[in-house]
């Protein structure tokens, strides 16, 4: 099956550039993966064969074991992190000693990212296996101009937005032109325009000699990209593998119904029953970063208001904002009594920790920068018992949203051990611990298999018909067709009116 023999190559990724060779095969013989503190096994009795030049579209339903597998595949599983069954080979050796032909983009970019200034970022990976000086920069140039990347070699990491950290990542993984290219969700942050042009470099950049393995959760938008997919089982093992077509004819309904989103298979939309109530929240002139562009509206009880527009334009600012995590540096934010009690003449930045956690519930774009305690259940407990709670009330929303959100059976892991879904699933629950009345949600669908997705969809409906508000930052369109009542649209103020 190796389809992609026929491609032309393309100018910027020329078999002769591949400085460090391209893969042959890549062999899994009855691979099984336990990461440490875990009974069940991540991934197990995986037997696959990936060829020279296949482009491999890798799906499972949450916590299937993808994340781990590619990183397998990518050499980084130690030894003493985990146990291990069966074996991995690139080219007939341990992954390990094949890492310079292996480029890796992770589902969290912003660990990946590791020095000061976007270009040395890029050129860190030429650099690390030896690349003379001369071919370096205008290869990161190259890079940082197909990924779309908004900013100069000079700015600094630490100042980018979530799909801006996507970005940069992609870029420095295609800088290195690999002969295997491993992608976990590589456009999960970005807004769709910006996913389109990712999706057209990804193809761009793969020619006869690159072989892919590509996790995405949005089905129809990677086909373009791939020629074979495999399906993990959830027990173990490969459930489905193929062609696309092939695939999806065979297995649809049961994938769909598994938590693949498959084509094919729309989700109805699950709109507000009753007019919105009395105002919440209202934010006058905030100016947003990069250009300080300003934004007011309200909140409604009993409402789900979508905030998207292009990466970059502070709609994440705007999630903190509101959330009552940041102070206005222009502009203010007011909550009415009937969010407030009677804390309406402070505004929400001033309440203290408790009272806000009690009536803003806050999911950040990266869940991993809200954990706080050592375990899943700790971490639905901390809100509640904060705000004075009795135990037996903790224990029992504890216990309610942990089978609400398919946690039970990791209550007792460490959060920051989670699959990147299970991670969304938890920072979603963690809100709701204390039954706010309004929630803000940054990306609260991003990486979420189809059953999640339409659990999220079904639970945030129910809040709002029970007179709560949602407020998502999302660049999901499906799920704004799906819940939201109302859309703000943020925009480069370039194109502002
Ligand atoms: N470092 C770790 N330590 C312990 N358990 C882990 C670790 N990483 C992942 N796991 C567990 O292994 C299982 C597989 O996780 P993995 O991230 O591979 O799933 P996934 O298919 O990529 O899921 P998702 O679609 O939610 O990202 C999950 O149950 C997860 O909790
Ligand atoms: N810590 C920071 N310091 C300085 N600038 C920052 C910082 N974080 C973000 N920015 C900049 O502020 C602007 C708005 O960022 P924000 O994260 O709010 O955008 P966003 O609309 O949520 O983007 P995305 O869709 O990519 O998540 C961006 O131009 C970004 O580069």
């Amino acid at each position: 099956m190796a389809g992609a023999a026929h491609r032309a190559p393309t100018c910027w990724q020329r078999p002769r550039d591949r400085e460090w060779g391209p893969v042959s095969a890549v062999r899994l013989r009855g691979f099984g993966w336990r990461h440490a503190g875990r009974k069940r096994w991540a991934v197990r009795e995986l037997d696959l064969r990936i060829e020279h030049g296949e482009r491999v579209l890798l799906l499972g339903a949450s916590g299937a074991g993808k994340s781990t597998l590619l990183a397998a595949l990518a050499g980084l599983l130690p030894d003493d992190s985990g146990e291990r069954e069966g074996s991995v080979e690139i080219n007939g050796r341990d992954p390990r000693a094949a890492r310079d032909r292996v480029g890796s983009l992770f589902q969290d970019p912003e660990t990946q990212l590791v020095m000061a200034r976007c270009g040395d970022d890029v050129a860190f990976g030429l650099e690390n296996r030896g690349l003379p000086a001369e071919h370096i920069w205008p290869r990161v140039d190259e890079a940082l101009r197909r990924v779309g990347f908004r900013y100069g070699r000079d700015r600094s990491t630490a100042a980018l937005s979530g799909g801006e950290q996507q970005r940069l990542a992609l870029a420095g993984v295609l800088a290195l032109r690999p002969g295997l290219l491993l992608l976990d969700e590589p456009t999960a942050n970005l807004d769709p325009a910006g996913a389109a042009l990712v999706r057209d470099t990804v193809a761009a950049a793969l020619d006869a000699d690159t072989t892919l393995v590509l996790v995405e959760h949005r089905v129809a938008e990677a086909l373009p990209l791939v020629d074979r997919v495999v399906v993990l089982a959830p027990g173990g093992g490969v459930q489905a593998d193929g062609t696309p077509e092939a695939v999806f004819a065979a297995h649809g309904a049961a994938l769909a119904a598994e938590g693949v989103w498959v084509p094919g298979h729309p989700v109805p939309p699950r709109q507000a029953t009753a007019a919105p109530g009395e105002v919440l929240l209202a934010a006058e002139r905030l100016a947003l970063p990069p250009r300080l562009a300003t934004v007011s509206l309200t909140v409604r009880a009993g409402e789900a208001l979508a905030v998207h527009g292009p990466n970059g334009t502070g709609k994440s600012t705007l999630a903190l904002l509101l959330g009552g995590l940041l102070a206005p540096g222009v502009g203010r934010v007011t909550a009415t009594a009937a969010l407030a009690d009677g804390d309406a003449r402070i505004p929400p930045h001033r309440w203290r920790a408790p009272a806000l956690a009690g009536r803003i519930g806050s999911v950040f774009q990266d869940p991993e920068h809200q954990f706080v305690t050592s375990t899943v259940a700790d971490e639905l407990a901390l809100g509640p018992r904060r705000g004075g709670w009795t135990e037996p009330e903790v224990r029992t929303t504890v216990e309610a949203l942990l089978d609400r959100l398919r946690l039970t059976a990791l209550a007792g892991a460490n959060p920051y051990t989670l699959s990147g879904g299970e991670a969304r699933r938890l920072s979603v629950a963690t809100a709701l611990a204390t039954a706010p009345r309004l929630l803000v949600c940054d990306e609260p669908t991003f990486g979420q298999d189809r059953r999640t997705w339409w659990e999220l969809v079904e639970l945030f409906a129910e809040l709002r018909d029970h007179g709560h508000a949602l407020v998502a930052v999302t660049h999901d369109t499906e799920f704004i067709a799906a819940l939201a009542d109302r859309q703000v649209r943020l925009e480069h103020p370039a194109t502002l009116p």
